[in-house]
């Protein structure tokens, strides 16, 4: 069968003898933890699903120094348990170990799972147990429900880094400047984000990290529209960068809508000391 592999990969899939087998998406502490289990001619085997939103596909290598092979869901989920290692085998026709979780499960309808892999694949499985933080199984769907309630900091956690997302920028109100503070006004595709709000951030701009506050949200107090703003502190930044990443460190607050424009700045005003005083304390 014709499989789709990630076109900037260069290494020669003969030399790959440990694959680590998912969705991958987050790249997160589980993830990392199988991608321990490889050895040095190691590769990575993402099957899309086409939902991931936390590390979209063109973002994930970034995560890893394994060279990653994509294969596209809708292409394989037919395949019987024999079928499935087959196409492993011819594709990576060095194989010795598999890499994969407790709840793998591979070919249709997801009836083939661990002990089945063993059976038909002849060489190392080897298979890890649930990776849990703070008591809390770290999953991809676990980390997408803590960032859409704002709880940022356990999302960090079980992500094993900040959660960042890409966006270009985008003209904004022109209020910014003229009546709170300047912004620089993102659109973010792919991404998840998460929950409406205030927050403390960092902002990437031609490689460069600044400490940033922002906000996303529906901007109810204005012109009422969804918006990803960020506001770079103590620097002033003529951004002439198509792409901007931001992390997420800490929410402050929910979305708020204000009687005035007036209050709003003020809460601006506040939202960004507390900013402040969040990385004077913390760095
Ligand atoms: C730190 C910060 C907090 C904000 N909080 C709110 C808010 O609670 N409610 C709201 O409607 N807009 C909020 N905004 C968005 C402002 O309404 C927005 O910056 C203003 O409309 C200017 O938009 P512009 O950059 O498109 O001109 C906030 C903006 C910043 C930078
Ligand atoms: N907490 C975990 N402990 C051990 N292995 C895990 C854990 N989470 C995922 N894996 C394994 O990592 C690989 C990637 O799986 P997948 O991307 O589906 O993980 P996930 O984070 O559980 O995603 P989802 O939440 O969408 O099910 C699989 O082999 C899976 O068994």
């Amino acid at each position: 069968m014709e499989m789709k592999k990630n076109s900037s990969t260069l290494v020669n899939k003969n030399t790959i003898t440990s694959i680590a087998i998912g969705g991958f998406d987050g790249m997160h502490v589980a993830h990392q933890e199988l991608f321990k289990n490889l050895d040095e001619n190691g590769a990575i085997v993402s099957i899309e699903s086409g939902f991931a939103n936390l590390t979209p596909k063109v973002y994930r290598q970034e995560y890893s120094s394994y060279p990653i092979y994509y294969y596209v869901l809708d292409n394989i989920k037919h395949l019987e348990g024999d079928q499935f290692i087959k196409l492993l085998n011819e594709e990576f026709p060095n194989l010795k170990k598999i890499v994969v979780g407790y709840d793998f499960c591979f070919g249709k309808n997801r009836r083939y799972c661990i002990e089945k892999l063993k059976e038909l694949f002849h060489g190392n499985v080897k298979i890890i147990d649930e990776i849990k933080i703070d008591d809390i199984a770290v999953h991809s769907r676990v980390i997408r429900e803590y960032l859409k309630d704002g709880e940022i900091e356990i999302a960090n956690k079980l992500l094993g880094k900040e959660y960042k997302i890409y966006g270009h920028q985008i003209k904004g109100q022109g209020l910014g400047t003229k009546s709170f503070v300047p912004t620089i006004n993102l659109k973010v595709e792919q991404f998840l984000l998460p929950k409406e709000g205030v927050y403390i951030t960092k902002t990437i701009l031609n490689e460069i990290e600044y400490n940033s506050v922002t906000f996303l949200g529906h901007r109810v107090t204005t012109d009422g529209s969804y918006a990803v703003e960020t506001h770079i502190l103590d620097e002033n930044i003529i951004n002439d960068t198509y792409t901007i990443q931001i992390k997420f460190i800490k929410k402050i607050r929910d979305n708020l809508k204000f009687d005035s424009f007036d209050e709003l700045k003020n809460q601006i005003d506040k939202d960004i000391e507390t900013t402040k005083n969040y990385f004077i304390n913390v760095y």
